[in-house]
């Protein structure tokens, strides 16, 4: 065995069995990290999988140039997220010392730290192997590594356990962090500048007018107002986009049923309800007509030549459609506002410019991509990827199509905004369609293909409500509200103590419907139920609504002590193991977000949130506020009032109003 150790202050390196010839080592048994990562970015200098110690030495060369020599890491470092984050302190101490005791790297240290699932397991935890020491015996390591490190402020204690190391921190030193931080910053506590000066771009909901709005629909809306809250909060600026379906034969359908069947005072009243009225009994008297002979199938062609209008720019055919467009549209901003979404544009299929269509498709013919099929121009997608075979641009009537639309619609999105990333939160449905949008953007050559991202997500199963069809979101909310109502007037006692029971129902029923949406992984199906998700027992909206309401009585039953908090906090009273266990909780809020962001994943908070008011929970029982003496009262309504304020904006990034009395 030989052991290359800090070669003339490189990377450290252990090379192990060195197999028969002398200067041969199998690169699957001996690839450390930064050998790997080196041989990847210079495999065209060293193509094969074996290397020699010559490629170890021009490896080191290369490593020199690319990777910062062993330093250490000091506070404010690029390395740390949020020098006031409670854990970056510690893992700074922890990661010099190791890369110290190791010859290592300290950015590998640093990332391998992590926070683990759950509090038993340590507040930071190393996975050793995520060291890639290879030949080294992890679990050995580890114990001799944890008796080297030396106490501080940080730590009470360090185990090994198996090949990882747990770091269990000081709770007064969280307390001392961890309090006055929340409690100064309040609403705040959480916000982070990683996305400074970065800009994103998310299109979600994108109902098409006149036609229903399905749970893909539903679970768009709630999904990307959570992302677009998350980038929000850590810093990014912004951009919603609401891409409406509002271009297409329907619209030719809805003017001639309009003539038919519309009642101008309903349409004013409640749009999107009337169109969709229309909408269903002229579909009706086509489908009727399809079985009489052509000529008799009046309906169908009035409709096509009013939509050929359109696309014609006649101005007479596009007044009416852009009346069906304004009107709806007030009222989406209406509904969408129950969730605490406000779009910056009301985009959609009509507004993509004819002439970027155009333009695609010539250049697309020019650089030879596009084919006639059966009289389509279809482009062939199978050189990016197999499967994905062909994708029809242009039908063979020229009109354009939901695919060209949106190639256009990217492009103008692209020169409008130069964003840094770009998400579309559209149901799994649309999986393979997204693929090939992304895969033509590819092959037309554009750089910027690479900040597009499809956030896909499962299927609700069985949404309906009492009327039968979900036409518009407000159908959903509303049942929520009245569920709710129906709910809340059982305790007349109760309900005589809230100032507006309608509108209090309404923000817990609506976090009823948005809870039970996002505490699953985004990528599964579920069921949809009423009464699960409007229950208070189990983990449910109404349970998290529930539990900020008892913080918030506690804060105000308090108001007195609330008034200056900060002064003479004595932290060391709130030694008691739940309390303990809350604030460990509570400090991993940021990562928390950190993680979500990272998959997109709504769960990730709604999980967390679950254990931080589970937690709350057990701590009712033995930490009392009332009656106790000042200094004790004082400290556990610190505690009490951080983690309140912590649900609040946890909740608040899922979209949700917190409620103060229910
Ligand atoms: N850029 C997009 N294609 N976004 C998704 C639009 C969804 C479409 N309106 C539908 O309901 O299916």
């Amino acid at each position: 065995m030989i052991i290359f150790t800090k070669n003339a202050g490189f990377r450290y390196l252990q090379l192990t069995r060195i197999y028969k010839s002398y200067n041969r080592l199998i690169l699957k048994t001996l690839t450390t990290y930064s050998l790997r990562r080196c041989l990847y970015t210079n495999k065209n200098r060293y193509n094969n999988s074996v290397l020699t110690t010559k490629k170890y030495e021009l490896c080191c060369l290369h490593n020199k140039k690319n990777y910062s020599q062993n330093s250490k890491i000091k506070d404010n470092t690029s390395y740390a997220r949020d020098e006031k984050d409670v854990f970056e302190k510690p893992k700074l101490f922890i990661t010099n010392h190791i890369a110290t005791q190791l010859g290592i790297d300290t950015s590998l240290v640093h990332d391998a730290i992590d926070i683990p699932k759950k509090t038993t397991l340590g507040d930071l935890i190393l996975p050793l192997p995520k060291l890639r020491l290879i030949g080294t015996n992890y679990t050995e390591l580890g114990k001799k590594l944890v008796n080297t490190i030396p106490s501080s402020k940080y730590i009470k204690t360090i185990v090994a356990h198996n090949a990882f190391i747990q770091i269990f921190l000081n709770p007064l030193y969280i307390y001392q962090t961890l309090l006055p931080k929340v409690l100064t910053e309040k609403e705040n506590f959480g916000r982070y500048n990683e996305g400074k000066g970065k800009k994103v771009i998310i299109e979600f909901s994108s109902p098409n007018i006149a036609k229903p709005f399905h749970a893909g629909h539903l679970r768009s809306t709630i999904i990307g107002g959570f992302l677009s809250n998350l980038y929000d909060t850590m810093g990014w600026s912004v951009t919603k986009l609401n891409y409406l379906g509002d271009w297409g034969k329907q619209f030719g359908l809805l003017a001639v049923g309009f003539e038919k069947y519309g009642v101008k005072e309903d349409f004013l009243k409640d749009p999107i309800n009337h169109l969709f009225e229309i909408y269903v009994k002229i579909s009706q008297d086509i489908a009727r007509e399809n079985d009489l002979p052509d000529i008799h199938r009046k309906t169908d062609r009035e409709a096509k030549q009013f939509f050929e209008r359109m696309e014609n720019g006649d101005e007479e055919a596009l007044d009416i459609w852009r009346n069906f467009r304004s009107l709806s549209i007030d009222k989406y901003i209406e509904t969408y506002s129950r969730l605490n979404i406000e779009y910056d544009s009301y985009c959609g299929e009509s507004k993509v410019p004819k002439k970027t269509i155009e333009y695609v498709i010539n250049r697309l013919k020019e650089d030879h991509l596009l084919k006639k099929k059966d009289g389509a121009m279809v482009v062939n997608l199978t050189t990016i990827e197999e499967d994905l075979g062909l994708a029809i641009l242009q039908k063979s009537d020229k009109t354009s199509i939901y695919l060209s639309r949106d190639i256009g619609e990217a492009l103008e999105r692209y020169n409008k905004y130069k964003f840094d990333k770009m998400i579309y939160v559209v149901a799994c449905q649309q999986d393979f369609y997204f693929r090939q949008l992304l895969a033509t953007l590819k092959l037309m050559n554009f750089d910027w293909v690479n900040k597009l991202e499809h956030i896909s997500f499962g299927m609700v199963k069985g949404m309906s409500t009492r009327k039968g069809k979900v036409v518009f979101l407000d159908t959903i909310l509303n049942e929520a509200q009245e569920k709710m109502y129906a709910q809340m007037i059982k305790d007349q006692d109760k309900l005589k103590q809230i100032k507006n029971p309608k509108e209090t129902a309404d923000k817990v029923g609506i976090s009823g419907v948005m809870i039970q949406d996002m505490q699953s992984k985004r990528a599964t199906n579920y069921e949809f139920s009423w009464n699960r998700m409007l229950s208070f027992e189990g983990d449910t909206g109404p349970y998290l609504q529930y539990s900020h309401c008892r913080l918030k009585s506690i804060e105000d039953k308090n108001q007195v002590y609330m008034r200056n908090i900060l002064t003479n906090l004595d932290f060391s009273l709130l030694d008691d193991k739940e309390a303990i266990e809350l604030v460990r909780i509570m400090a991993q809020y940021p990562t928390v977000l950190s993680k979500a962001l990272e998959n997109s994943e709504p769960s990730t908070v709604v999980l967390y949130l679950f254990r931080l008011t589970h937690q709350i929970s057990s701590c009712y029982k033995t930490l009392w506020v009332d009656n106790e003496e000042k200094r004790i009262a004082k400290a556990r309504l610190a505690l009490y009032s951080s983690a309140r304020h912590i649900l609040h904006n946890g909740l608040r990034i899922l979209g949700i109003t917190p409620i103060d009395r229910m």
